[in-house]
């Protein structure tokens, strides 16, 4: 079966105001599934349905076939929850320790350590470990039990860039082990290096579910980027009114013809160097595709 969690038709109210309206997703077996969404969307909600903290008002959730909340379900599933906390005092074997107890069957702890890098600083106090390793030691209590599938909710959230990366190296090993995870970000950057499908949640409703790559094509703009000594102003002069992003002296654009911008560059004698032509990243094509989705001019 190559399902793990499914989400079918699912709305919720709170007070009579709806906050999910009629969601609908799967997760696959060995995929990342990144939910993303603004602030207030209803990732968290939904979230909760799935662990089986709350109930739906309309539809219905299962994980493995199992319900949410289930002894089955519980042992299925990983969690990484942004409000967890944990006792200051213990040191990270020790907390490791104590969670493997609760398991029936689980890893063995050296895989664990391996998995989510701790073996750094193992016997180190909870309360003085950085905020990269307590997310990691968070990371390795979610795998203990040898779940199916994890939920990890916005786990580098407030990390340096090299900490982050060595989280998405965890949770790509992760997924080439066959796990299925589903992962709450706002880093879109982050979904594009994780994720094989997108669900972005709007005000409560999915706007947006496809996979990263078909996303990415749905959307023919591609990206110039060159550098000039020529100024903002020249340039709209050479290549007309475009939206154009500066940094110093690079210079971006998103078209749909990159040839007739480059054409009209030599043209009009802009001198420039350092060309690259590329597929407009994810966080501008599901900009652009939740746009067009909700009926905004792009
Ligand atoms: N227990 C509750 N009672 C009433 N309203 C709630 C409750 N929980 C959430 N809400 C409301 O439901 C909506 C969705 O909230 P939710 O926390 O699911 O969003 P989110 O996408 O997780 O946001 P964030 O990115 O800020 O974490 C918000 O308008 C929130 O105020």
């Amino acid at each position: 079966m190559s399902e793990i969690i499914s989400v079918v038709g699912v709305s919720k109210k709170f007070d009579k105001v709806a906050v999910l309206k009629n969601i609908s997703f799967q997760l696959r077996k060995g995929e990342l599934l990144a939910l993303l969404g603004e602030n207030g969307a209803g990732k968290t909600t939904l979230i909760s349905m799935i662990l089986g903290l709350l109930k739906p008002d309309q539809g219905s959730i299962t994980i493995l076939e199992h319900r949410p909340g289930s002894f089955q379900a519980k042992h299925r599933i990983g969690v990484m929850l942004q409000s967890a906390s944990l006792p200051d005092k213990l040191t990270v074997i020790e907390q490791l320790r104590l969670f493997s107890a609760y398991y029936t069957h689980p890893l063995e702890l050296e895989e664990v350590i391996a998995s989510a890098k701790i073996g750094t600083f193992l016997e180190q106090p909870i309360g003085v470990l950085s905020g990269g390793q307590k997310q990691r030691l968070l990371f390795a209590l979610a795998l203990l039990g040898n779940p199916d599938a994890l939920i990890l909710d916005e786990p580098t959230v407030g990390l340096d860039a090299e900490s982050r990366r060595v989280f998405w190296q965890c949770i790509n090993d992760l997924k080439s082990q066959g796990k299925s995870i589903i992962l709450t970000t706002h880093y879109l950057d982050e979904a594009e290096a994780l994720a094989d499908q997108v669900v972005l949640l709007h005000r409560g409703s999915v706007v947006l579910n496809d996979t990263t790559s078909s996303i990415k094509a749905q959307i023919k703009y591609r990206e110039v980027q060159f550098v000039s000594e020529h100024t903002l102003d020249a340039l709209i002069t050479a290549i007309g009114e475009q939206s154009i992003q500066q940094q110093g002296k690079t210079f971006s654009v998103q078209t749909l013809v990159p040839e007739t911008l480059i054409t009209n560059l030599v043209k009009h004698k802009v001198p420039f160097n350092d060309l690259v032509v590329k597929p407009i990243s994810l966080e501008d094509a599901v900009d652009r595709v939740s746009k067009l989705t909700l009926g905004v001019a792009v």
